[in-house]
C-alpha cells in the first residue's frame, strides 16, 4: 500500500497549475452515453475517478480514445445498454450519472448503488422522486438500482435538499424526455453549470443552471461536441489553503475566481492575503493568523468539499475557531489524526470547536476519505518533522499529480511502499 511522507515546516513559494474539475468531469463522461456522436472533452483531470469511468464505458461498449494526456474522445454508438456492477463501480460515487444518461437514451438502466466518500449519510431518494416523477419505474434490491420507462415525460419536481447529484441526474434523464422538465430548489454548484453547457453543446435544451429553477426542453437526438471542462473550484481552494498555512506565497493559476469567494473571504477574515488576477489568484500569508468560524453551505457558500482542509489550517490560527458542517454529519472522521499531529480540536455532533495551537507535529497518520486526505496533507506540510500518510488511494481519486505539484511549489513529498 503506497504511503507518503512529507517533512513539513517548508513556506510553498512559485505557481501551481489548476487541474479540470474532478465534480464535473465525473458527470460528464456518463453523460456521453445520451450523445449519437463523438465527444471530445478536454481537461479531464488525471484521476482514479476519471479512469474508473473512462473503463466504465470501455466495458459498455464505447469507444474510448486517449488525444492528449487530459482529452478523451469518446464513442458512444455502439453502446446498447446499461449495466454497471459493484466490483466495477464500487470506489466512486459518479456511476449513478449512468443512471439518468442511460434512462434517457435506453429508458433502462441497471447500476450498483454508488459509493464514493464515506462522510456521512449518502440517501439517493431525491434522483428516485426525479426519474419516477418522469414515468420512471424504481427498483432497489441487492444493491442495485434498476430505472425503467416506456417513456419519459417531462415533469416539475421539486427537490427537498438541493442535491447537487440528484440535479445532475435529472438534468441528464430530462435532455432527452417528452416535453419540459422543471427543477425546483436546484443546486447551483459550478459544476451543475458545466454540465449544462456539455449538454448544451450536444443540442440540448438547459436554461437556468446555476440557479434555483432549472428548465429543460426535451429533444430527439443529442449529437457529439468538444467540451473544455472547466477549472477544479475545491482543487484550487487546497491550493489557497496549503499556501496560508505554510505562510507561503503562492500564485495558482487556472482558476475561476468567482467560484472561490467563500475561500477568499475566509481566507482575508484570517489575514491571509489573496490578490485577483484574471485567472490567477496570488496567495501570500504571515503567520499568527486569526482564527474563524466557518459553516459549510450550499453554493455560492463555503463548500464541504473544503471543510477538511480549511481545518487543518484553523489549527494553527490565533484563538478559537468553530467549524459548522451542515452538509455531511460524517465528515470529520479526520479529526482524530489532527489530534495525533498535536491539534486541539473538539468534536460536538455537526460542531467542531478548534482552538489553536502554536505548532504541529508530524506523526504517523492514515485518510479515511478524499478530502480527509488532502486535511492531513495541508497538516504534514505545516508541522514540525516527518508525517507518514497511509490510505493515500482516496487522495488520488480527486487531485491530479497532487505530489508533483506540491513539489514544485518546494515541498518535501515522497511515496513509500
Ligand atoms: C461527485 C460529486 O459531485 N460529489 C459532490 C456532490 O456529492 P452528492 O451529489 O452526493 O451530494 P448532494 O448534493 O446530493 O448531497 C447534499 C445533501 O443532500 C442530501 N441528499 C442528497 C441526495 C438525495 O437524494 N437525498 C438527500 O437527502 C445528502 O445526504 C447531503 O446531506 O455534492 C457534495 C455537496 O456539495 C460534494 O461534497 C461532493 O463532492
Ligand atoms: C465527497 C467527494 O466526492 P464524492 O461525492 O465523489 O465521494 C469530494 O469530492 O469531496
Amino acid at each position: 500500500m503506497e504511503k507518503l511522507i512529507i517533512e513539513g515546516g517548508k513556506k510553498l513559494q512559485g505557481k501551481v497549475e489548476v487541474s479540470g474539475f474532478k465534480n464535473a468531469a465525473v458527470a460528464i463522461i456518463p453523460a456521453t452515453v445520451l450523445a449519437a456522436d463523438v465527444c471530445t472533452i478536454e481537461n479531464l483531470p488525471n484521476i482514479s475517478d476519471v479512469e474508473i469511468l473512462s473503463k466504465l464505458l470501455v466495458d459498455l461498449g464505447a469507444k474510448v480514445v486517449k488525444k492528449e494526456p487530459r482529452t478523451l474522445e469518446i464513442d458512444t454508438r455502439e453502446v446498447s445498454n446499461c449495466f454497471i456492477d459493484y466490483e466495477s463501480a464500487k470506489d466512486l460515487r459518479a456511476s449513478y450519472y449512468f443512471l439518468g444518461a442511460a434512462l434517457g437514451r435506453f429508458k433502462k438502466a441497471r447500476v450498483v448503488y454508488p459509493g464514493g466518500c464515506c462522510i456521512g449519510n449518502r440517501p439517493i431518494d431525491q434522483h428516485v422522486k426525479g426519474f419516477e416523477a418522469m414515468g420512471a419505474k424504481v427498483h432497489i434490491e441487492h444493491g442495485i438500482i434498476s430505472v425503467e420507462a416506456e417513456k419519459l415525460v417531462g415533469a416539475e419536481i421539486y427537490l427537498d435538499v438541493a442535491s447537487v447529484g440528484a440535479t445532475i441526474n435529472i438534468m441528464l434523464a430530462a435532455t432527452m424526455a417528452e416535453g419540459v422538465t422543471v427543477i425546483e430548489n436546484a443546486a447551483k454548484e459550478p459544476h451543475i453549470v458545466d454540465v449544462a453547457n456539455f449538454l448544451n453543446c450536444m443540442g440540448a435544451k438547459v436554461r437556468g443552471a446555476g440557479t434555483d429553477t432549472i428548465k429543460i426542453q426535451g429533444v430527439k437526438r443529442l449529437g457529439g461536441c468538444q467540451h473544455s471542462v472547466i477549472p477544479d473550484q475545491i482543487e484550487a481552494g487546497t491550493y489557497m489553503i496549503a499556501a496560508a498555512a505554510t505562510g507561503g506565497d503562492v500564485l495558482i493559476n487556472n482558476v475561476i475566481p468567482k467560484h472561490l469567494e467563500a475561500i477568499t473571504a475566509k481566507l482575508r477574515e484570517m489575514g491571509v492575503e489573496v490578490i485577483e488576477n484574471g485567472e490567477s489568484l496570488r496567495v501570500r500569508a504571515m503567520h499568527p493568523l486569526k482564527n474563524v468560524n466557518i459553516k459549510t453551505l450550499v453554493y455560492p457558500g463555503f463548500p464541504t468539499d473544503l471543510q477538511q482542509p480549511m481545518s487543518s489550517l484553523l489549527t494553527i490560527a490565533k484563538g478559537t475557531g468553530v467549524i459548522t458542517e451542515t452538509i455531511f454529519e460524517g465528515r470529520f472522521k479526520h479529526v482524530d489524526e489532527l489530534k495525533r499531529m498535536g491539534a486541539n480540536i473538539k468534536v460536538e455532533g455537526r460542531v467542531a470547536i478548534i482552538q489553536g495551537v502554536k505548532k504541529l507535529m508530524g506523526a504517523k497518520v492514515a485518510a479515511s476519505d478524499l478530502r480527509a486526505g488532502a486535511a492531513l496533507i495541508v497538516a504534514a506540510l505545516m508541522a514540525e518533522g516527518e508525517t507518514e500518510i497511509e490510505n493515500v488511494h482516496y487522495i488520488y481519486r480527486g487531485y491530479d499529480q497532487i505530489c508533483e505539484k506540491f513539489t514544485t511549489l518546494g515541498a518535501k513529498i515522497s511515496k513509500t511502499y
